[in-house]
């Protein structure tokens, strides 16, 4: 590379004109002379990196590598002058100083110096001689200690002179500046600095320094590399040649033969969390912590790869700002599990990114590996960021990247990002697949005889997530979900403590019976009007967490033209969507029935997460009778609900699962605890089964009640027998219990809650309402379809928001909303 590697800097750096600054193998002035004798890309990998600096004297090569060590502040840099291997002068010699040549070759002792430098490259610390001017002797003053470094900035007058020296370098830059510029320096410097007479310092320069600048100085200029006019002010110069010891510095060896791989800058930072994630007595905190940040470093530098198109935006001066656009098409997929622990990493630079997953696992002794997959469909369409912190041998990184292969994306699509490569690894992707490009953070040594990277930092997996099970973890979080922490969030949200759900989904028949019960005809308008009454009363939302809508609501506005989504996102009130096709019998029973929608469900549920839904409902119905529910049932409702779940949460969607045993017969509450463990049961043991992410689920269950035509019981019995069949079958994973009101009245609903929060047990999780009757009622009875009731009808809506919200809390007095609230709305054999 060399000469031609810093044109193509320069090129790429300040555009194409470029003055002040010469190639010597490129300069027309220069073709002809001797190319250097070493290059530029000479000597890597461990040793360190050896800048000369020649020029003549006060040309500015000190301040130069002043302002070059300063700009590599994160690099261990350390300055040799040649100046300090002046011969001692002897007693004579001393005598006649002014006739001495200090200009001249022989004045050095060129084997003290290669001698020190030669320590130096080998890694050992050296102590360098301090030259006094005055005395013209360098035993006067203490040494100089000077440790190995990563980079040996060696300069003088001469440093280009002698083979040896100069083959040690890897870089050769002369400094060139005008000879009247450099004396007036010189005098100005050795009067002050070395307290020399004017007349003295001119008799030296005529009849040494520029005989000497002629004869041995200039002829070297021939060796450099780089060539900077005016030394110091040269800015564009040091820029340059710093932004290069930077790229060689953190060039692998392996990054010459593969142009595709990159290794990110090395900084003592990055040096300093490698040095905590590899350590073994590091914590699983601090080893989450600062993996995470290599990560992030890896990801950016990995983005930095895609392709751009050039974008124009005015800024707020009214000013052109010419920049970039990102690139649109892109997703993330992860190796399980490891490369799981840098998808947030993405998701952070890259908002909203899919992030697919491939599992590889290897089949017993031989080696045969197993590959699942869960892929963004439009993948081929795609730039893709494959991601595992680890590359070891390559069989993982080979098989995931010939599956992406398969799915259509181009090999020049992939980015294969980790944290540590073994060369070996590399060898295998890049001769395998030439054209991806792998970026990693730092290449280890090897791989020992176990197939470990060495130096390493162990089992990525088990140190990131703090568990040495694959199995377990497989079977506790499916690992297939693009968007697990999204549905753990939102699922969060809708239990926060003090707020509930509005059930606003009933199916155009449904909300018919509502509106024929106030004499309202059934039409989309008044079924607008019924939704906009209830979601824009006065602070009513503010208790609310959830609203599910039917799906002809999920597409209306206000009268304003606001879509609901947005207005209920404003307030923080997440959308939801019943998305349950309602019940059909199920053959061979009493009656009993099973719930269907499952067709098509998945493009349904994606297409309501784009109408801004972030939960979905359904609902399983399951009676008591004397031989009810039946095996049958509870197994059929239990499946359908777990499958519903687990489709959901693979399109961003928080399944509440809804399995509701109506009130409906003679049964005592016991009966109703018993079926209602025994359909939990069979509901948590399903979703299990179909590795529903329980973070990111909420149950909607009926109440423990005796059955409609049984004696009522008091709240405080409902609510111990209620929590009581909820501990003993609903995982504490369950962020939040959401009731449904089956059919009570709104204040018989409220008071049960109340009691049931009151209960001092231990619930892990948070109670709350998910009401459709138990809330509206008394509000459409007030509205009655009349717009001068709307406000009347909102302030009753407030108070049932406002009493259940309270009942969250178990705060609720009772008595909110007076006769109305009290009337029963059971119905017998309901059907929605
Ligand atoms: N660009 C500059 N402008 C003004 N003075 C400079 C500049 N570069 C160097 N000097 C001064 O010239 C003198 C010689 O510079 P120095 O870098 O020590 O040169 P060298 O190491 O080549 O002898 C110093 O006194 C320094 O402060
Ligand atoms: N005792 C000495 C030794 C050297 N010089 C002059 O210093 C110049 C080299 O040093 P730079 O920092 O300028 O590179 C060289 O020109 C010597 O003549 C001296 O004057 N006295």
């Amino acid at each position: 590379m060399g000469s031609k590697y810093i044109a193509d800097l320069i090129a790429t750096s300040s555009g194409a004109h470029y003055s002040g600054f010469h190639l010597n193998g490129l300069d027309p002035r220069n073709s002809g002379i001797d190319q250097p004798t070493t290059s530029a890309t000479g000597k890597l990998g461990k040793q360190p990196f050896v800048i000369g600096v020649a020029g003549g004297a006060a040309s500015g090569k000190t301040t130069v590598c002043d302002m070059i060590i300063e700009q590599l502040h994160d690099q261990r840099v350390v300055l040799v002058n040649q100046d300090s291997f002046y011969h001692n002068l002897c007693e004579e010699e001393l005598k006649q100083v002014h006739d001495y040549n200090f200009d001249h070759p022989d004045a050095f002792d060129t084997e003290q110096l290669l001698h020190c430098m030669e320590k130096l490259m080998n890694g050992q610390a050296v102590d360098i001689p301090k030259y006094d001017f005055k005395s013209y002797r360098y035993n006067t003053s203490p040494t100089r200690r000077v440790n190995p470094s990563d980079v040996i900035l060696l300069e003088g007058i001469l440093v280009f002179h002698d083979t040896r020296v100069r083959e040690m370098m890897n870089m050769k830059i002369f400094v060139d500046t005008d000879a009247d510029v450099r004396l007036a320096r010189r005098i100005r410097r050795d009067t002050v600095e070395k307290g020399r007479d004017i007349g003295q310092i001119l008799d030296q320069y005529s009849k040494f320094v520029k005989p000497a600048f002629d004869d041995f100085i200039l002829p070297t200029k021939k060796y450099a590399d780089i060539i900077i006019p005016r030394g110091g002010d040269n800015h564009v110069a040091v820029d340059l040649i710093v932004q290069h010891i930077r790229t060689k510095l953190g060039q692998h060896d392996l990054c010459k033969i593969y142009p595709n791989l990159y290794v990110i800058q090395s900084t003592f930072q990055i040096r300093g969390m490698h040095t905590l994630v590899r350590d073994a007595q590091t914590t699983k905190h601090d080893f989450v912590f600062y993996a995470d940040r290599l990560i992030r470093l890896v990801v950016e530098h990995g983005l930095g790869h895609l392709p751009f198109t050039e974008k124009q935006v005015i800024t707020p001066t009214d000013s052109v700002y010419t920049g970039v656009d990102f690139c649109k098409r892109l997703c993330g997929v992860s190796v399980i599990r490891s490369g799981e622990s840098m998808e947030n990493a993405l998701r952070a630079c890259c908002k909203g990114i899919k992030i697919g997953k491939i599992l590889i696992h290897r089949e017993g002794d031989n080696g045969q590996q197993l590959i699942y997959e869960k892929l963004p469909l439009d993948i081929s369409d795609r730039h893709v960021l494959l991601l595992d912190p680890i590359l070891g041998t390559g069989n993982s990184a080979v098989q995931a990247i010939s599956l992406l292969i398969r799915k259509g994306v181009p090999e020049s699509n992939i980015i294969f990002l980790n944290l540590i490569s073994a060369p070996q690894g590399v060898h295998v992707v890049c001769k395998s697949f030439p054209r991806i490009k792998i970026v990693t953070s730092e290449i280890d040594t090897a791989l020992n005889e176990d197939y470990r990277v060495v130096p390493g930092m162990g089992e990525f997996g088990d140190r990131y997530f703090g568990t040495d099970d694959d199995d377990l973890q497989l079977v506790l979080i499916n690992p297939f979900l693009f968007y697990p922490d999204e549905l753990i969030k939102n699922a969060k949200l809708i239990a926060t403590p003090g707020k509930g759900i509005l059930a606003a989904d009933e199916s155009t028949g449904t909300i018919g019976k509502r509106l024929s019960s106030i004499n309202v005809e059934n039409i989309e308008s008044n079924r607008q009007a019924l939704r906009e009454l209830l979601f824009t009363a006065p602070n009513a939302v503010t208790y609310l967490s959830g609203v599910i809508l039917f799906e002809e609501t999920l597409y209306q506005k206000t009268t304003d033209g606001k879509p609901f989504v947005d207005l209920l996102l404003e307030n923080n009130v997440l959308p939801g969507i019943k998305v349950d096709k309602g019940t059909v019998d199920l053959a061979g029973t009493d009656g009993e029935t099973t719930t269907q929608g499952l067709d098509s469900l998945g493009s349904r549920c994606a297409q309501y997460y784009k109408a801004g839904a972030r939960f979905a409902k359904w609902r399983a119905v399951l009676k008591i009778g004397p031989k009810e529910p039946s095996e049958l049932s509870i197994q059929q409702n239990a499946q359908g609900l777990a499958r519903y779940a687990i489709i959901c949460q693979e399109n961003g969607l928080v399944p509440i699962v809804e399995p509701e045993i109506l009130t409906d017969g003679s049964h005592d509450i016991k009966q109703c605890a018993a079926a209602t463990e025994m359909v939990l049961a069979a509901v948590y043991k399903a979703l299990n089964e179909h590795h529903v992410l329980l973070e990111g689920t909420l149950l909607k269950p009926n109440m423990v009640t005796p059955g409609s035509q049984s004696p009522k019981v008091t709240p405080e019995v409902i609510a111990e027998a209620t929590v009581t069949a909820l501990r003993r079958t609903v995982p504490a994973a369950v962020p939040g219990i959401v009731f449904l009101s089956g059919g009570q009245s709104e204040e018989e609903a409220t008071l049960n809650l109340n009691a049931m929060s009151k209960l001092d047990v231990l619930k892990p999780w948070t109670l709350s309402f998910s009401f459709g009757r138990a809330l509206q009622q008394s509000t459409i009875k007030t509205w009655s379809g009349k717009k001068e009731n709307v406000a009347k009808a909102q302030e009753v809506f407030l108070g049932r928001c406002k009493a259940n919200s309270d009942a969250t809390l178990g705060k609720y007095g009772g008595g909110a909303g007076g006769g109305l609230a009290s009337e029963s709305l059971y119905v017998e054999g309901y059907k929605y």
